[in-house]
């Protein structure tokens, strides 16, 4: 069974999402948002290295292989991270709307146990914007991008500034993006409007 909550229902005055015209093209790799980040960074052994590639529309697919890392139970894949693999695909789709955002809601349907050694083909694809919000719908399928569906999610991301995460995020890191010239492009390449 599954269901949607109210809070991730577009309003009726939201907007069809508009592919931005710089955004990639389809087909291109995505590439990290952040080295350091456990779902697409290179930097983190136990990381996710979820490699998401543009698709029409504003839509993407990623995959993710379930290293013995991401265990839950024995053999199988923790549900904590096969959700982290959800928002990371969800979140890779700033890259074509040209925004930043941050996860506000995430609503997981967990529908088959996903093995270690599995490669999960995942979709994400935005399907409304209203204001600063953003709807957008995931699915992760195993073994082949035709696959059953493993799992699936229902999210809203809330845009935000750059200032967000020079607001919080911890003064080491923060310092180490700006002094990396690579990182800074990175950031700067998401934000149309800074
Ligand atoms: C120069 C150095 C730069 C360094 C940066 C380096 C790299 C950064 C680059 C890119 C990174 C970008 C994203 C990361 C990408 C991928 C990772 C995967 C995605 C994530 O993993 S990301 C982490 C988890 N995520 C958070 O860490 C968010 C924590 N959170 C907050 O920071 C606030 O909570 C925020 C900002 C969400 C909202 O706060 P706010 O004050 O800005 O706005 P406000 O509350 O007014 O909400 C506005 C409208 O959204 C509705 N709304 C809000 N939250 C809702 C909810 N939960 N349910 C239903 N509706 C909600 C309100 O109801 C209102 O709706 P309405 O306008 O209709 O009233």
């Amino acid at each position: 069974m599954s269901g949607t909550s109210a809070a991730l229902t577009p309003p009726a005055d939201a907007q069809t999402p508009v592919r931005h015209p710089d955004a990639p093209a389809p087909g291109e790799l995505l590439g990290a948002h952040y080295e350091q980040c456990f779902g697409c960074g290179g930097g983190q052994p136990h990381g996710l290295h979820l490699e998401a590639r543009a698709a029409d529309g504003v839509a993407l697919t990623a995959e993710f292989t379930v290293q013995p890392a991401h265990q839950g139970a024995p053999g199988l894949a923790h549900g904590g991270v096969l959700a982290a693999a959800l928002d990371e695909a969800l979140g890779s789709l700033n890259w074509l709307l040209r925004t930043i955002a941050v996860t506000g809601r995430l609503e997981t349907d967990f529908l088959l146990p996903v093995p270690v050694g599995t490669t999960l083909h995942l979709e994400a694809e935005v399907t409304a914007v209203a204001g600063r919000k953003i709807y957008a719908v995931a699915t992760g399928r195993v073994g082949a991008p035709d696959g059953p569906v493993a799992v699936r999610a229902d999210a809203l991301f809330v845009e935000v500034k750059v200032d967000h995460f020079v607001e919080h995020g911890r003064p080491a890191e923060i310092q180490a993006v700006m002094d990396d010239p690579d990182q800074l492009r990175r950031v700067r390449a998401l934000e149309v409007n800074p």
